[in-house]
């Protein structure tokens, strides 16, 4: 899939890897929505890629994802002013067990949420021109991550929503490719404040540094280019990439018969 002129939306845009993957998408040529609950960032970093890119190529939305009704307006927003949407990367999260709630709300609701709003523009069954959905999940979506039993779940939900939405549309028509892409630990601001957001857990937060301090990590833009191979590959359905300091793979689960 060439990226020229091609329709972007990107949650969690306005820093770390949501913002890495909108300037990719730049880059190579799409436009950009970008939602995010931080207005400051967003509008900050509109103001950077107005200067790189040029104004028309970009729009910023101040988007908190938990809301059907600002999703609907943002997406009508993008409609109204680029005329479609081909690509959907759902990325905003937050990893905070205290508040698990929320995480749950945010990491996995939300992602299904947004997914069939953009599904009512995208569906080539209901008068769409297809695309393709990338969800942002984790490793902690495929493993499990004792610090973070919820935050865990929630990534381990995207995965499997990802995988199943990804069958449904080969089955209907649908013409929307759905991948999944699971880092490990990324340098951002996330695992910066990891300390205090592991509530009942926090007695495991010495041992969490330590991993994280001793850790090599991702840089945002590696895990942009990968994001941006299941965006452009089109043999690419029903993903999940796990991206590691030492390498890429696509992972392989169990078959139902
Ligand atoms: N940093 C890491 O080590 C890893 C992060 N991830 C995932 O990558 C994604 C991005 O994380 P980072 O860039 O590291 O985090 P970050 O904290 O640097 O950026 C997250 C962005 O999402 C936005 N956001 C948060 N809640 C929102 C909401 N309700 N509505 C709209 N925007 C919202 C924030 O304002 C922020 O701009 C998350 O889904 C995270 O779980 C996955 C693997 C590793
Ligand atoms: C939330 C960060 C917890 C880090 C502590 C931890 O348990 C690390 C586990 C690593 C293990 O040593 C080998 C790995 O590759 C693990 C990395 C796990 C990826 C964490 C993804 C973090 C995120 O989604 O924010």
């Amino acid at each position: 899939m060439a990226l020229n002129g091609k329709i972007a939306v990107v949650t969690g845009a306005a820093q770390g890897i949501g913002r890495a993957i909108t300037e990719l998408l730049l880059q190579n040529g799409a436009k950009v929505a970008l939602l995010d609950a931080n207005k400051t960032n967003g509008e900050s970093l509109k103001e950077v890629l107005d200067k790189l890119f040029g104004e028309q190529t970009t729009l910023f939305l101040h988007c908190n994802v938990e809301s059907e009704e600002q999703i609907k307006a943002a997406f009508q927003k993008t409609l109204g002013t680029f005329g479609r949407i081909d690509i959907l990367c759902n990325n905003a999260g937050i990893l905070n067990e205290e508040e698990w709630e929320k995480t749950i709300s945010i990491n996995l609701a939300a992602v299904v949420r947004t997914t069939y709003m953009a599904l009512e523009h995208m569906n080539k069954m209901t008068g769409g021109q297809g695309g393709v959905i990338v969800n942002t999940a984790s490793m902690a979506g495929l493993g499990p991550l004792k610090c973070c039993p919820v935050y865990t779940a929630t990534k381990h939900g995207v995965v499997g929503f990802t995988r199943a939405m990804a069958a449904a549309s080969t089955a209907a028509g649908y013409g929307i490719r759905f991948n999944a892409i699971c880092p490990g630990l990324v340098k951002t601001e996330m695992l910066s404040s990891l300390s205090n957001k592991l509530g009942q857990f926090s007695h495991l937060a010495e041992e969490t540094n330590t991993i994280i301090a001793d850790k090599k990590m991702l840089n945002v833009t590696e895990v942009a280019d990968c994001l941006l191979e299941l965006v452009t590959d089109e043999t690419k359905n029903g993903e999940a990439l796990q991206v590691r300091c030492n390498g890429k793979k696509y992972m392989t689960f169990p078959v139902f018969t």
